[in-house]
């Protein structure tokens, strides 16, 4: 924990003058990747608080949490289970779980936000937000494909703001991609890579555009699967099989798919069609319309284009 400790103990100042260190990470959405990005603020350090609207998806991404520590410790401390142990249990003493976003943010030097994709819910959440914390308190959404700008203009803070977006799993994925508004201070933007870093991710800038980098790649091509598989081209496990052994992807387009969550890809590609209607490689697919309708949402819900054991 020494490095941990030294890259916290790193002040840096912020665009209204004062010296702060990002110690506490408050994460709002205890889902997929908020209970991720709680995860690895604490590994590295971080006092933690990570809130949701829901008491019960609380609970369960604890329990996800410390799955995943034993999974990290199993192999740090491969020939001493019992420093594994205490890993894991410091890990989650860093964490806590609240149910009031209003109340959180009063303690945040950092808040990363990472609730579900819309933009309505994701501005009043940051409206209020903005209302309770601190003035030093620097906000980042983990937003998948909303302009960081969009999302910013809740606030009065846009210099403090900016995207930090994390893969899934948070706790493997190395990468985060830092995002800047034209209002984001330099300071601001330091900050968050220093935090992504801290967290042991490498780090890409990226300007505010649809998608950013990865997912301005990543979504045109696992839409392109889906249509392929509507148009009867081959089948979901042959365009898989495919792809993992001609291109070398750890998984398939539909294993990808179910892993991401087929709701989130939905508001991903609604929310694109909408706004880039002559774009043919963002149009949204009935299938998938289909499948969200009919509460088929992936690994999460236990079926999506494949089914699995609901934990
Ligand atoms: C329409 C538009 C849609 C776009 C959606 C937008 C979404 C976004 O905004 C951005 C995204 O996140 S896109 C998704 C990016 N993620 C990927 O592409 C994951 C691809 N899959 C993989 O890398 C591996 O299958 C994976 C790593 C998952 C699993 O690997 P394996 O198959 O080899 O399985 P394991 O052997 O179980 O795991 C490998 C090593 O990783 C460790 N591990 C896995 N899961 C873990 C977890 N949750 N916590 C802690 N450790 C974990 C595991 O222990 C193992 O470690 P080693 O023993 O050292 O190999
Ligand atoms: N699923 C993925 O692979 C990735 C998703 N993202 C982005 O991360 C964000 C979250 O996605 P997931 O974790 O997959 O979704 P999820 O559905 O697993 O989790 C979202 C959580 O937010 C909670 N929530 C909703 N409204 C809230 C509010 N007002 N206050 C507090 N909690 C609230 C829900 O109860 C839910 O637990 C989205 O913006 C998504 O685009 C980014 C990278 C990868």
């Amino acid at each position: 924990m020494a490095f941990a400790a030294n890259v916290l103990a790193r002040s840096f100042s912020t665009s209204v003058g004062r010296q702060a260190a990002i110690k506490h990470v408050t994460v709002i959405g205890g889902g997929l990747m908020g209970s991720g990005i709680a995860q690895v603020a604490a590994q590295s350090g971080h006092n933690v608080t990570m809130v949701d609207v829901s008491e019960e998806v609380l609970k369960k991404s604890q329990a996800n949490i410390e799955k995943s520590l034993m999974r990290v410790a199993k192999k740090k401390f491969a020939d001493k289970p019992e420093e594994g142990q205490t890993f894991t249990k410091e890990v989650l003493s860093r964490i806590s779980v609240n149910s009031d976003p209003a109340q959180a943010a009063k303690s945040a030097d950092l808040v990363v936000e990472a609730i579900v994709e819309n933009i309505d819910i994701k501005q009043k959440l940051f409206k209020t937000l903005d209302e309770n914390a601190p003035q030093h308190t620097i906000f980042a959404s983990n937003t998948s494909s909303l302009p960081i700008k969009d999302i910013a203009k809740a606030t009065q803070r846009l210099d403090r703001f900016g995207g930090l977006h994390f893969f899934n799993p948070v706790p493997v994925m190395k990468l985060v991609e830092v995002i800047r508004i034209p209002e984001t201070s330099d300071d601001t933007f330091k900050s968050l890579v220093a935090f992504g870093q801290a967290v042991g991710k490498t780090t890409v800038e990226c300007k505010d555009t649809p998608g950013f980098v990865v997912n301005r790649l990543l979504v045109p091509y696992m839409a392109e699967a889906i249509r392929m598989l509507e148009r009867g081209d081959a089948t979901a496990k042959d365009i898989d099989v495919a792809m993992k052994l001609g291109a070398g992807y750890p998984m398939g387009p539909f294993e990808l798919s179910d892993y991401v969550g087929l709701d989130t890809m939905k508001f991903i590609l609604d929310g694109w069609s909408e706004n880039f209607p002559d774009q043919p490689l963002f149009k949204s697919s009935p299938l998938l319309d289909k499948m969200v309708e009919n509460g088929k949402l992936g690994m999460k819900s236990g079926e999506g284009f494949y089914t699995y054991n609901k934990k």
